[in-house]
């Protein structure tokens, strides 16, 4: 199974989660591939100071450098994570084709089936009003209210930043991610992924 994790710049957040997760996968012996990608990285940029740091200290010796995504890299994955909802809206609004494969990272491994549909509905709202949108329509008033009750209701699932912050921060952010790859590898162990 192919697995890309998405973020902004492509230095902190999916590096972190990009070694760890292939560190998790080899010690399971469980066959994945996994790459990162930012949506708004440069290419071969050095990953942060502090996130080499978090993975050295996992002895986790990848080199990785940054990348934008791209469609091919869309394309390859089966499974697209971001770190946050707005990397997610991001990659949907500009590869398409990663509609039905992109999720935020918590909500992937989130089991609460009232939460998931809530999620699954604001996603079809969404995708009906950048087609709106595209027509020079919009969605209808009652759709709109829905949209942000939905949007109340969601649990927030971004990944902190910690770009920019101090080592503990890295550290925070990095047992947050931690945290969510245990529970992907219990789903994908379990069968339950994709
Ligand atoms: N703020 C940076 C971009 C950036 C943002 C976040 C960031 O962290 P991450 O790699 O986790 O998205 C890295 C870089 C800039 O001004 O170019």
């Amino acid at each position: 199974m192919r697995i890309l994790f998405v973020c902004t710049g492509n230095t902190c957040r999916s590096p972190m989660a990009e070694g760890l997760l292939r560190q998790m996968a080899e010690q399971e012996q469980m066959q994945l591939d996994v790459r990162s990608a930012g949506v708004a990285a440069a290419e071969g940029i050095q990953i942060s100071y502090h996130a080499e740091g978090v993975l050295r200290d996992h002895h986790i010796k990848d080199q990785i450098t940054s990348s934008p995504i791209r469609m091919d890299t869309v394309e390859w994955a089966d499974l697209i994570l971001t770190l946050t909802e707005g990397h997610k809206r991001q990659v949907l609004q500009h590869f398409p084709n990663g509609a039905g494969k992109t999720y935020t990272l918590k909500e992937y491994v989130e089991d609460d089936i009232q939460v998931l549909q809530d999620i699954a509905e604001l996603d079809s709202l969404l995708a009906s009003k950048a087609l709106q949108n595209s027509l020079g329509q919009s969605l209808t008033p009652s759709e709109g209210e829905r949209m942000i009750e939905l949007r109340q209701r969601i649990p927030v699932y971004d990944i902190s930043d910690p770009y920019g912050g101090s080592r503990e921060e890295y550290d925070r952010t990095a047992a947050e991610i931690r945290t969510a790859l245990d529970k992907l590898m219990d789903k994908l162990k379990n069968g339950r992924g994709m």
